[in-house]
């Protein structure tokens, strides 16, 4: 007993580094993906995060304590209030207008990933939710870093994808993957055996459906 989120990214480690190094991390990294790849993920993400939000509101309903029933109202307003805007925002940037994403098609992975999240948490409870949500939540910020440990990495104005790698490494965001990491911690500090076996398998099954996200985004796939 007394695991800590590393436990988790140890025992799933090959698909942990498949997730964090994936070609379209690199790709992004280097500033070489394919304009219409990065278009395509970005779509998918717009339908992503309003899906997010309803885990946030899932995470409010499964809450047994005000502070995790603050927290998950203060995530879900964040992603409502602020993170969609930004998205869209962004999206018009590279050429997507909202109407557009208001029609969008959903993909299967999207669908896949989404839907696994949410029903991962209407089963289970908070913690699972929790873990479900972590390679989200804890993978971009790890994945903002570890871009930046290497050498293939083009920062500034000659990467035209500096500025995702930025939000993702700004102090504000990586706060708040600490935030959950202490979370994570605490729970984690006393769960059996058995029971951190269950999420492990949670959090490999969240990772693999990243890594399909991240094909999926390559691939163009619907
Ligand atoms: C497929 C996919 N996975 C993770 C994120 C990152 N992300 C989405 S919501 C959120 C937390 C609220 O700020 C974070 C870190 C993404 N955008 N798309």
């Amino acid at each position: 007993m007394g695991y800590h989120f590393t436990d988790l990214t140890r025992a799933c480690h090959d698909d942990w580094r498949a997730y964090i190094e994936h070609d379209f991390v690199r790709n992004l990294g280097t500033g070489t993906l394919d304009d219409g790849a990065f278009r395509h993920y970005l779509q998918q993400d717009y339908l992503f995060l309003i899906h997010f939000a309803r885990a946030y509101a899932l995470a409010a309903y499964k809450s047994r304590t005000l502070a995790d029933l603050r927290q998950a109202h203060e995530g879900l307003k964040a992603i409502v209030d602020v993170e969609l805007g930004l998205h869209v925002g962004y999206c018009r940037e590279w050429g997507i207008s909202e109407e557009q994403l208001a029609t969008l098609p959903e993909a299967r992975a999207t669908m896949a990933y989404t839907r696994y999240v949410l029903d991962t948490g209407n089963r289970g409870d908070l913690l699972d939710l929790h873990v479900a949500l972590a390679p989200c939540l804890v993978g971009y910020g790890e994945i903002a870093n570890w871009l930046n440990t290497q050498v293939f990495t083009v920062r500034g104005e000659a990467n035209p994808y500096d500025a995702w790698i930025a939000m993702y490494e700004s102090e504000e965001f990586q706060a708040a993957m600490h935030a959950e990491l202490a979370w994570l911690d605490a729970r984690l500090a006393d769960v059996t055996p058995a029971r951190f076996d269950e999420l492990c398998a949670v959090f490999r099954d969240a990772t693999r459906l990243e890594i399909d996200f991240w094909q999926m985004g390559l691939d163009r796939s619907l």
